[in-house]
């Protein structure tokens, strides 16, 4: 048997409900957040510095203890006991790859959660071709990651988190620092994917692009929640909440896809 399969209820795979954070030195960070995200959803989390977006994000795995509310993945309530299974359901990806890559080569970074949930051998190796085949990246398994562009190693933590086969994906700007075509090239990625996505993003037109779907945090509490175009178009909303497009860009001239 699959060490990593599980089976999951028909449950929606995020559910949020009444979060509240207050940080060690007191600061309260959120304050009742309620959040549920179909399965196969792609949901934008948007809001201005310090609206409690990473504080949000690091409780859905636990990182962070709910200080009152409830989080539950995919119907599992996530907690001490539940740990390692939250963790593999909901995998993260980091603006950064460089802090998610740290193995000689790709193969074996992407090999490194799976193995430590008991994969092995043939199946080990097919989990890792299929994670790194649907980033694009399945030539350069021997690679040393330090070797590759900026854009390869944000498409390899990518494969990292997919080799977990999670039940949402969790993306903290996902665009920063990728050209145009890398930009382009992982839009295409993570909209042919078949899972749970939540990007934090301040990149607007990334959002519309990619996420139908578009949710405001705002002094730790949802402003809006709403489909992403509605929002973008919304100039009060956008402007109580510090939210910025590009100079020129109008998302009515954007089309979507789904
Ligand atoms: N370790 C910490 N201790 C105390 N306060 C913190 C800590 N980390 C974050 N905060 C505060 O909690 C609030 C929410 O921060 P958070 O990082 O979640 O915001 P954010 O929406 O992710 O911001 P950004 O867009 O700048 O990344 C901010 O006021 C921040 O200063």
């Amino acid at each position: 048997m699959d060490p990593l399969s599980t089976t999951t209820p028909a449950a929606p795979s995020l559910d949020v409900s009444g979060l509240a954070y207050a940080y060690p030195d007191g600061h309260q960070a959120l304050f009742g957040v309620d959040l549920t995200v179909g399965r196969g959803e792609r949901v934008a989390l948007l809001g201005p510095n310090g609206a409690g977006k990473t504080t949000l994000v690091l409780h859905l795995n636990g990182i962070l203890e709910a200080g009152a509310g409830t989080v539950t993945v995919a119907g599992l309530p996530v907690g001490k006991k539940n740990m390692a299974e939250i963790r593999r359901r909901v995998g993260i990806v980091f603006q950064d790859p460089d802090d998610q890559l740290f193995m000689p080569t790709v193969r074996e970074d992407v090999a490194f959660g799976p193995a430590a949930a008991g994969l092995r051998g043939p199946e080990l190796e097919a989990r890792v071709t299929e994670a790194l085949e649907r980033v694009g990246m399945a030539g350069f398994a021997d690679r040393p990651p330090h070797h590759l562009s900026f854009g390869q190693r944000r498409r390899v933590a990518v494969a990292t988190v997919l080799a977990m086969r999670p039940e949402i994906l969790v993306l903290d700007e996902p665009s920063s620092n990728l050209d145009p075509a890398s930009r382009r090239e992982l839009a295409d990625i993570l909209r042919s994917l078949e899972v749970t996505v939540l990007m934090v993003t301040h990149d607007l037109p990334y959002a519309l692009e990619l996420c139908p779907r578009s949710v405001v945090l705002s002094g730790g509490v949802i402003a809006a929640d709403g489909g992403t175009q509605d929002l973008l178009c919304d100039t009060e909303l956008m402007h109580t909440h510090r939210l910025e497009l590009p100079f020129g860009f109008d998302p009515r001239s954007v089309t979507l896809s789904g």
